[in-house]
């Protein structure tokens, strides 16, 4: 069993983004996990290419669906018989039209979302990072693509929890997490975090 907070293994010291989440609160979520509660998984990618003053990452502004109105990475449910990998090649090609092989994914690490009063929104979400794939990105029906500066995502139009890991993940890092969604099911009130800094095995 698991009972790290909400805490970086870069430096041991708990993040900003801990102070607000109470340890007895991160034990109620870290339950979730060692449960072993059953969430639907996605898949999600973040696609990092060289742009003029710097990296960039995609982020779109996601039009159908749950979450439709935030801004998130290219991705989606797992299909029957699909591995995360495999599952994210699709979702990239059909939301962005931009075409990348499973062999250029790098697996970043295992999220858990859980949303104690709204259950089927909670997720098992296989995070991955790319950085060779063909395209700039298009606009579907599912996605607008935005490339901003990988220090720079627009946070506030995330989901709550993408500013516990993202960041981490954006700088090499991998992570496994788990993340309570509060009644408004918007923020995050309980989390159980590590992340892994660039190079350190996980
Ligand atoms: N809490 C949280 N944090 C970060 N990212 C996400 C969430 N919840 C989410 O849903 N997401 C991301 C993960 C994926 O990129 C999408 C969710 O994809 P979804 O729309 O559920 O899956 P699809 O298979 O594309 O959708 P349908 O075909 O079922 O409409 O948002």
């Amino acid at each position: 069993m698991r009972t790290t907070s909400t805490r970086s293994r870069r430096s041991g010291e708990p993040t900003a983004a801990s102070s607000a989440v109470t340890r007895r609160r991160t034990r109620r979520c870290e339950r979730a996990v060692v449960t072993g509660e059953r969430h639907p998984d996605v898949a999600v990618c973040y696609l990092i290419r060289r742009g003029p003053s710097g990296d960039e990452v995609l982020v779109g502004r996601k039009l159908t669906g749950l979450g439709a109105g935030r801004a998130v990475g290219p991705g989606g449910k797992l299909a029957q018989g699909e591995s995360p990998s495999e599952a994210v090649v699709r979702e990239v090609r059909e939301e962005t039209g931009i075409e990348l092989d499973v062999s250029s994914l790098e697996a970043r690490g295992v999220l858990r979302y859980s949303f104690p009063t709204k259950p089927e929104w909670s997720q098992r979400s296989f995070v991955f990072v790319c950085r060779s794939f063909t395209g700039e990105g298009a606009a579907s029906d599912e996605l607008l693509p935005e490339w901003w500066p990988v220090a720079a995502p627009p946070f506030d139009r995330m989901w709550d929890d993408a500013r516990f890991w993202l960041p981490d993940v954006l700088a090499g890092g991998t992570v496994h997490a788990s993340f309570e969604f509060g009644p408004d099911l918007s923020t995050v009130v309980a989390s159980d975090h590590e992340a892994f800094p660039a190079g350190r095995p996980t």
